[in-house]
């Protein structure tokens, strides 16, 4: 069979090995960039290789700018990893390629490492910005066929999704579009009703169409609460946002997801916490990684 990752970089970290991939993608017409952390588990020699022992993933999605290398070196997803026994995936924010990939070289907030993690329907992006399907449907249906057909290690059934930003959004957006798909859901920092904040309102008019209300709806946190039932009474959503985060007030807005999930079957299950004196870094993503671990792996069963 013939490979589908390209491996540019194996990195010995922590207990386990962050390997940096490369590879062709059909969603997005381009080649794809991605990093995996495999943790301490996956090279225990003596673990048995049955269906209860495969190791589960966390999908961490980035924010704006960002490539998969942002929170590969700054997150220390790592040692929770190897401390819980589960897999990392970075996939990275936008596709990338040269000139035949529409961009807005002015804006860092649009075009590439921003691709909002959506599928575009508007002409010019439609080829290629189809995020959306790449990080739910294609980029685990490849990992799993190249890296768990050994029977260790599971991409699809057993996973759970986070994220920074525009990936806390990505993250929010997509559990509960794919409700039941993943095990849980946190963020950090999320950009939680996207229609009516900057950054969001400029993604979705580019890439959904400015007067196609319809589309946003279907991607916003804020309107998707209402539409989708939670049917399980353990579901809750673990958020952390920062008081001194400069994009708080213009383009995060957590006390919109608050209100919008009132009166719905999600109200009281986003457990939102603002946190005094912290910004939108990678300082206050780190200090709250082992929190989200704790969560994550008690929901993918490993606690
Ligand atoms: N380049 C910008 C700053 C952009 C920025 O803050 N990006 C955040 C995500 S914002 C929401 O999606 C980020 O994660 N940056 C990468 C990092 O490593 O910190 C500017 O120049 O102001």
């Amino acid at each position: 069979m013939p490979k589908i990752f390209k491996t540019n970089a194996e990195i010995a970290t922590c207990g386990g090995k962050l390997l940096k991939l490369t590879h062709d993608s059909k969603e997005t017409g381009t080649q794809m960039d991605v990093n995996i952390y495999l943790p301490k588990q996956y090279y225990d020699k003596s673990k048995k290789e049955c269906h209860e022992s495969k190791i589960p993933t966390l999908y961490y999605l980035s924010g704006l700018t960002c490539t998969p290398n942002n929170a590969s070196e700054k997150a220390f997803w790592q040692l929770q990893a190897d401390k819980y026994g589960f897999t990392v995936v970075f996939p990275d924010t936008s596709p990338r390629g040269g000139d035949e990939v529409p961009d807005d070289k002015n804006d860092w907030s649009f075009g590439k490492g921003a691709g909002f993690y959506l599928n575009a329907t508007e002409p010019k992006y439609a080829a290629n910005y189809r995020m959306y399907d790449y990080v739910h449907k294609e980029l685990p249906s490849l990992l799993q066929q190249e890296f768990g057909s050994d029977g260790k290690l599971d991409f699809i059934k057993n996973k759970s999704i986070t994220g920074h930003s525009m990936g806390g959004y990505g993250a929010i957006s997509g559990f509960l579009k794919n409700y039941g798909a993943y095990k849980s859901c946190s963020a950090f920092a999320p950009i939680c009703n996207p229609s009516v904040v900057g950054w969001g309102i400029k993604c979705f008019s580019n890439y959904l169409g400015s007067d196609n209300k319809a589309a946003w709806k279907q991607y916003d946190p804020c309107d998707l609460v209402k539409v989708v039932k939670s049917t399980n009474a353990s579901d809750k959503v673990l958020i952390h946002v920062g008081t001194k985060d400069p994009f708080l007030n213009e383009h995060l807005r957590p006390e919109l997801l608050l209100n919008a999930s009132k009166g719905t079957t999600w109200e009281g299950k986003f457990d939102i916490n603002l946190v005094d004196n912290f910004d939108h870094s990678y300082y206050f993503i780190s200090t709250f990684v082992p929190e989200h671990a704790e969560f994550h792996a008690k929901h993918l069963g490993l606690l």
